[in-house]
């Protein structure tokens, strides 16, 4: 299917053009972008907020997410069979390295009811500025997003913000994408 080799060779040009920055730069844009995605409406009145654990080429989470742990509920995906689970973080002890190697909270970790999360912080692949979205082709985050009636904000580098993306019709479109230069 044409889309869906499109959007592999995009993820693959993606993933060459991360492999030319260091991970040091990586990490100061990171510093960026959560510094500008704490300074949007949606986030600041958020008190339930589902966010990730970062994989390598990432917006990097690990600092953000011990700076607002104690002041906003925080919620992190389990990957469980072909599903996302949201549980409350509570703390490093209580993650370790689920599927994929992404740190995940364990069994201990409470669920929230879908009803209490004010936003979702979602990782992508590449967006683009009609706030499409490309994940890594697994569907998680469709599946999930199709279910939650929440607001959604992309967090990505510049470098990952296109014109436009191949997009289906599962494909969920952001309220927001925060780069470490704007704010789509
Ligand atoms: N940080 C983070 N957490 C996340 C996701 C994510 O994209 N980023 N997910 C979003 O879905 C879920 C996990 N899904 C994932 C799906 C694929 C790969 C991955 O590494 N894929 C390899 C190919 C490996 C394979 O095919 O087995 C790759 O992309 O190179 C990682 C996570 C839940 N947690
Ligand atoms: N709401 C949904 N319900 C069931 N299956 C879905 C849904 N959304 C997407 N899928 C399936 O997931 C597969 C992967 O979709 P796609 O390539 O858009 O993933 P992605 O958005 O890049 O990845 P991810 O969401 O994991 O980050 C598709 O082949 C599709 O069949």
């Amino acid at each position: 299917m044409e889309l869906h080799k499109a959007k592999q060779a995009l993820r693959e040009d993606m993933a060459s053009l991360k492999r030319s920055y260091t991970k040091t730069a990586l990490l100061e844009l990171s510093a960026k972008i959560t510094e500008r995605l704490e300074e949007t409406g949606l986030f600041r009145q958020a008190s339930c907020i589902a966010l990730y654990h970062a994989l390598p080429g990432e917006v990097q989470t690990a600092a953000f997410i011990e700076k607002w742990h104690l002041k906003k509920r925080l919620l992190l995906p389990v990957v469980k069979g072909n599903d996302l689970q949201l549980l409350l973080y509570a703390g490093k002890e209580s993650l370790k390295a689920g599927a994929f190697g992404i740190l995940e909270p364990t069994e201990t970790c409470q669920p929230v009811a879908e009803n209490e999360i004010d936003l979702v912080i979602v990782p992508g692949v590449a967006f683009d500025r009609g706030r499409n979205r490309l994940g890594r082709g697994k569907g998680f985050y469709d599946r999930l997003l199709s279910t939650l009636d929440v607001p959604k904000i992309g967090i990505c580098y510049d470098f990952q913000l296109k014109d436009t993306i191949p997009v289906e019709p599962f494909d969920r479109k952001m309220d927001l994408i925060v780069t470490e230069k704007e704010i789509i």
